[in-house]
């Protein structure tokens, strides 16, 4: 090479190598992209590339030759006693086949060239998922767990064993007291990431980032509160194993879950009862000669988005360890493996306008309209953007062009800016009143709120909705639409006119008959009965939901009074001294029950013969409590329990508790007709589906 090629190369590695750097400081140590993956990808790409083709230019600080750190100062460091590599990459099926037949020939080479080493035929492969999660090593001395610990630079990494051992799906004990290093991928399932990250102030944009963060919280008790999971997919200090398909099955029989979603391709005739035993442990694996490769690439493909949890893309790996071991490593990666990645679902668009919403508690979120883009097989042009904060952090404002992702049914997040539009100021701004009401608003945490709480329609009108919707009093016949409608005429502005509006005048309105009209009142005039317990969380009170409720009705606060007169007298430690409630839930619920509207609403709501009492113990010990230690979701509706609370209630005096979304602790679902998006989830958390005639049935047999 010429001295000016040198002279310019050479400074496209240093820049290469200096951008790497700083992307991968901001990706690994603070959650945050600079660029897309594939970007990212490219540049790493190009930077090989360049060091292959001019091995004089190679600096011992590319990013090539090493790991990218995740290692992080606040937790304590850990030397690790088996190489922690990340892996190789291609991205697509005809690169991954050609590494394949790169691979088999090296392997056949070394094994001509070794005095021992005779290699008959083609060597196999296994194909597994590549988990989109955070990778760990858990260290098991005479079968106990010893350590868990990050991958960080690959020779040290964080000890996060505190956090690890809260996830239920880690073995703290092995079957066998073995001494072994096991690699594997920690991750949270989509459902449970969109379930808990709804709650959070400033939430996460991918399962991926949370899980991260979970881990390497300092303190474990709030680890304990996310349901991570973990899958193992390596291990190192096993005895009598010589290939991957044989430690597959041998971390099964240790006691941790192994994916069963892979391949095992054989080229040569393998023995039926090897290949009858991993299929019996494995029961969705495909096993065959080349063409399952492909196979197995299509189905992932297809099913990626219908997956539980999130992948980004599969890894290939060699099945012989012996020739594993000849391959050996690089800095970077094993030469036996490689990652055929998948495109992120991410979609490009501009944000037209970012608007404004306000909720029935007041609290503002701004959400971005975009143009219409499809990701993963579905259409997305509005993009919740939660605070300021989320907003300032991304440098996000009206014209920019974003990268936008959506993983299987989670809600879609902005990524990353990827230009900026020409908008001044050019990080967009809440507005400093309320757009419904014109209330100066007012910061509370992370977030702004309309202080209006009985004046601002926006908040009356998110109030009615979350108080007739399916998860609270599930008022049959007034939905969304008859909401609006009896907004519009004018007949209903708070809840309690929902008791006092004439539906009869509803006869004029276009899609309102008898029947419609009749169903209204039917709804209405059933809700009445509905339990305290179901009630108070349906007011929408700060802090007052089923939880809260049930603490205190179980601490013998069981009606309105009571609860109104501790607000009265002030009565702060009466409310945190029951567990579970804390100081600041108190001051709040206090506060809130000292508001005269608020007292406004209730007392006419009882006149209306509301139940302000909780008069039916949760459980009954006269019924059998067959549903003791489950947790239900009912979803659907049914022919025989209307409102479906009813279901509920059946649900709940037999002992069991009854959630209003599927997660990783749910046990059951009651699944009605028109089961939605939660049926899938039930059964990818694996819970027991249960339809109502099965669920009469489960009554019946009980005697009950
Ligand atoms: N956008 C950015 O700025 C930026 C910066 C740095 C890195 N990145 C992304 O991160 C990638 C590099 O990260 P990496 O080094 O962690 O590599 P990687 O995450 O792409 O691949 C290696 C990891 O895959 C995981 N894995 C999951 N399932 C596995 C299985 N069945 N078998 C083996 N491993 C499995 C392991 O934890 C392993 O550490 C880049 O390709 C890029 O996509 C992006
Ligand atoms: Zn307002």
């Amino acid at each position: 090479m010429s001295s000016n090629d040198s002279d310019r190369f050479g400074q496209e590695v240093d820049q290469l190598i200096d951008q790497l750097t700083s992307y991968e400081r901001a990706y690994y140590q603070q959650g945050r992209s600079l660029v897309s993956d594939r970007e990212y990808d490219r540049l790493f790409d190009r930077l090989q590339q360049l060091e292959k083709q001019y091995p004089e230019l190679q600096r011992p600080d590319s990013p090539t030759r090493r790991v990218g750190s995740d290692l992080s100062v606040d937790l304590p460091e850990v030397p690790h006693e088996i190489p922690v590599l990340s892996l190789d990459k291609v991205y697509s099926g005809q690169e991954l086949t050609d590494w394949q037949l790169r691979t088999q020939k090296r392997a056949a080479d070394m094994a001509a060239d070794s005095p021992t080493g005779v290699l008959t035929g083609t060597p196999d492969f296994i194909c597994e998922e590549k988990i989109d999660g955070v990778s760990i090593v858990l260290y098991y001395r005479t079968g106990l767990l010893e350590q868990a610990v990050t991958r960080g630079n690959g020779r040290i990494g964080n000890d996060v064993t505190a956090n690890i051992r809260t996830i239920r799906r880690v073995p703290l004990r092995l079957a066998e007291p073995l001494t072994v290093a096991i690699r594997g991928e920690v991750y949270l399932s989509r459902a449970d990431f969109a379930a808990l990250n709804a709650t959070l102030e400033t939430p996460f944009a991918n399962p991926r980032n949370l899980a991260a963060g979970t881990i390497r919280r300092v303190k474990s008790s709030g680890a304990a509160a996310v349901p991570l999971q973990f899958f193992g997919y390596d291990a190192y200090g096993l005895e009598g194993v010589d290939s991957h398909h044989q430690v597959l099955l041998r971390l099964h029989q240790l006691g941790l879950p192994v994916n069963s979603r892979c391949a095992w391709i054989h080229n040569e005739a393998v023995d039926a009862d090897v290949v009858r035993e991993f299929r019996a442990v494995f029961p969705e694996a495909l096993v065959g000669t080349a063409g399952v490769l492909s196979q197995f690439i299509q189905a992932e493909i297809q099913q990626r988005d219908q997956l539980a949890y999130d992948i980004d893309g599969l890894v290939a790996k060699l099945d012989d360890i012996g020739l594993r071991e000849r391959l050996g490593y690089t800095g970077h990666h094993p030469r036996w493996a490689v990652a055929l990645k998948f495109d992120a679902p991410q979609g490009v668009s501009t944000i037209r306008e970012i608007d404004v919403q306000v909720g029935r508690t007041g609290r503002i979120t701004p959400v971005a309209r975009i143009e219409p883009v499809l990701i993963g097989g579905s259409t997305v042009q509005n993009v919740t953007l939660h605070n300021q904060e989320y907003i300032t952090g991304l440098e996000l404002a009206a014209g920019d062009t974003v990268s936008v992702s959506k993983r299987g049914d989670v809600i879609p997040a902005v990524e990353q800016v990827l230009e900026k539009g020409a908008a001044e100021p050019p990080v967009w701004q809440l507005p400093e009143h309320c757009p419904s009401c014109g209330s100066r608003l007012v910061v509370r945490g992370a977030h702004h709120f309309c202080p209006n709480t009985f004046g601002c329609p926006d908040q009356q009108r998110g109030r009615l909705r979350f108080f007739a919707g399916r998860d609270q009093m599930d008022i049959d016949g007034i939905g969304p639409e008859t909401l609006e409608t009896l907004i519009r005429l004018g007949m209903v502005q708070s809840v309690p006119d929902l008791y006092e509006a004439d539906y009869q005048q509803l006869m004029d309105e276009a899609g309102f008959g008898e029947r419609k009209i009749a169903q209204i009142r039917t709804g209405i005039e059933r809700s009445k009965a509905v339990p305290y317990r179901r009630l108070l969380p349906s007011l929408g009170i700060p802090e007052l939901g089923p939880k809260v409720t049930q603490l205190l009705c179980d601490a013998g606060i069981g009606s309105i009074d009571e609860l109104m007169q501790i607000a009265d007298t002030g009565d702060h430690e009466r409310l945190s001294a029951i567990h579970g409630i804390g100081p600041r839930i108190a001051e709040t619920v206090i506060e809130q029950l000292r508001l005269p509207e608020l007292r406004e609403v209730i007392s006419r709501l009882r006149e209306h013969g509301l139940r302000f009492v909780d008069e039916q113990p949760e459980t009954d010990e006269s019924v059998p409590q067959i549903f003791s230690g489950q947790t239900w979701c009912v979803t659907g509706s049914f022919e025989h329990f209307q409102p479906r609370t009813r279901a509920a209630a059946e649900i709940e005096r037999r002992g069991g508790s009854v959630v209003s979304s599927v997660s990783g602790k749910t046990t059951h679902l009651l699944a009605g007709s028109g089961a939605g998006s939660k049926y899938d989830k039930a059964v990818s958390v694996g819970a027991e589906v249960v339809d109502e005639p099965r669920f009469r049935q489960l009554l019946a047999e009980a005697g009950s």
